[in-house]
C-alpha cells in the first residue's frame, strides 16, 4: 500500500524524456503518484503482479507509456478495472504512429482512455488523470480550476500576434 493515487508506468527508461511530462502535471495540481518501467514484452510478470495488486495498493489512475508495437496500456487495462489511461510514444521508425494505433485500437470490452502522441499526450494524461482524482478531491479540482482560468487568461491577454506575449 502507497500513498499515490496515480502511478505513471512505461514501457522503457528510454520513455521518460516523453513521461515526465505527465508527472509535472501532476505535481502542479498536488495529486500524489509513483514511477516504473514495466514492460508487457520484457518484464510480464512485473506487469501481472503491478495490474493485479493496483487498486488494493491504493491506485485510483493509472498512467501507461510505451513506444513502437505498444502493448503495455491494454496489457494493463486487460489486468485491473482502473482507469488506465495510454500514452503514445514517439516511435523513431514510424513517429509514434504505430504507438498510437497499437493503444488506440483496443477490442471493444477493455477500455484504454488514448491521448495524444508525445508529450503534449502526456502532459494531458496528467491532466486528465488529475480531473477524475478531483471527482473526490476538493483541493485537487479548486487547483484545476485555478489552472483553466490562468490559461484562458493568458489567451485572452495575448490575443494579438503581432505583439510581444
Ligand atoms: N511498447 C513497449 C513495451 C510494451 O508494450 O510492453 N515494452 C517496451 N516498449 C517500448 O519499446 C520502446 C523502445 O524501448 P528501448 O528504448 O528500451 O529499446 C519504448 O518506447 C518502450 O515503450
Amino acid at each position: 500500500m502507497t500513498d499515490a493515487v496515480v502511478a505513471v508506468v512505461m514501457g522503457s527508461r528510454s520513455d521518460w524524456e516523453t513521461m515526465s511530462a505527465a508527472c509535472e502535471m501532476l505535481d502542479t495540481f498536488g495529486v500524489s503518484y509513483t514511477v516504473d518501467v514495466v514492460s508487457a514484452h520484457r518484464t510480464p510478470e512485473k506487469l501481472f503482479s503491478f495490474a493485479n495488486g493496483a487498486k488494493d495498493n491504493g491506485l485510483k489512475v493509472i498512467i501507461a507509456g510505451a513506444g513502437g508495437a505498444a502493448h503495455l496500456p491494454g496489457m494493463i487495462a486487460a489486468s485491473t478495472a482502473l482507469p488506465v489511461l495510454g500514452v503514445p510514444v514517439q516511435s523513431k521508425a514510424l513517429n509514434g504512429m504505430d504507438s498510437l494505433l497499437s493503444i488506440a485500437q483496443m477490442p471493444k470490452g477493455v477500455a484504454v482512455g488514448t491521448l495524444a502522441i508525445g508529450a503534449s499526450g502526456a502532459a494531458n494524461a496528467g491532466l486528465l488523470a488529475s480531473q477524475i482524482i478531483a471527482l473526490g478531491d476538493a483541493d485537487v479540482a479548486a487547483k484545476i480550476d485555478a489552472f483553466r482560468q490562468q490559461q484562458t487568461d493568458t489567451v485572452l491577454a495575448n490575443a494579438d500576434p503581432r505583439l510581444p506575449a
